[in-house]
């Protein structure tokens, strides 16, 4: 797969997730946990801690795993609180130089 392919595919199942909850998930775990979207900010809280630490003492694999930990969990949050990742990207865009 390319990569610039993962985000678009995972940003589907997410959501896919989030409509058609199913018992096994994981995201489905976090979008329905009773905590609401807490449980997926704690989650951002706990992989931006990690990421920062491994990245801090310069473990390049460990800053690459838990830089993914951290994209993946930001993706959720941002489902847990009704934003699509479109948004979030064309903000981005609009502020191109
Ligand atoms: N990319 C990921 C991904 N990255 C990390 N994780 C999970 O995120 C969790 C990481 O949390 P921690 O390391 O804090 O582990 P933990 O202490 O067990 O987690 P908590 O109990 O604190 O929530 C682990 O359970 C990982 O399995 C992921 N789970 C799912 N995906 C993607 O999401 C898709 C849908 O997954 P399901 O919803 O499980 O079908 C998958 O196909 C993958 O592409």
């Amino acid at each position: 797969m390319q990569t610039h392919d993962v985000l678009d595919e995972l940003w589907a199942v997410i959501c896919e997730r989030a409509e058609n909850p199913s018992e096994n998930s994981y995201v489905s775990s976090i979008l329905t946990h009773r905590k609401g979207v807490d449980k997926a900010l704690e989650k951002v809280g706990e992989e931006a801690v990690e990421f920062i630490l491994a990245a801090k003492n310069q473990v390049r694999e460990r800053t690459v795993s838990e830089g993914a930990d951290l994209l993946f969990h930001f993706l959720v949050a941002l489902r847990a609180s009704d934003i699509d990742i479109d948004e979030v990207l064309s903000e981005l865009a609009g502020r191109r130089r």
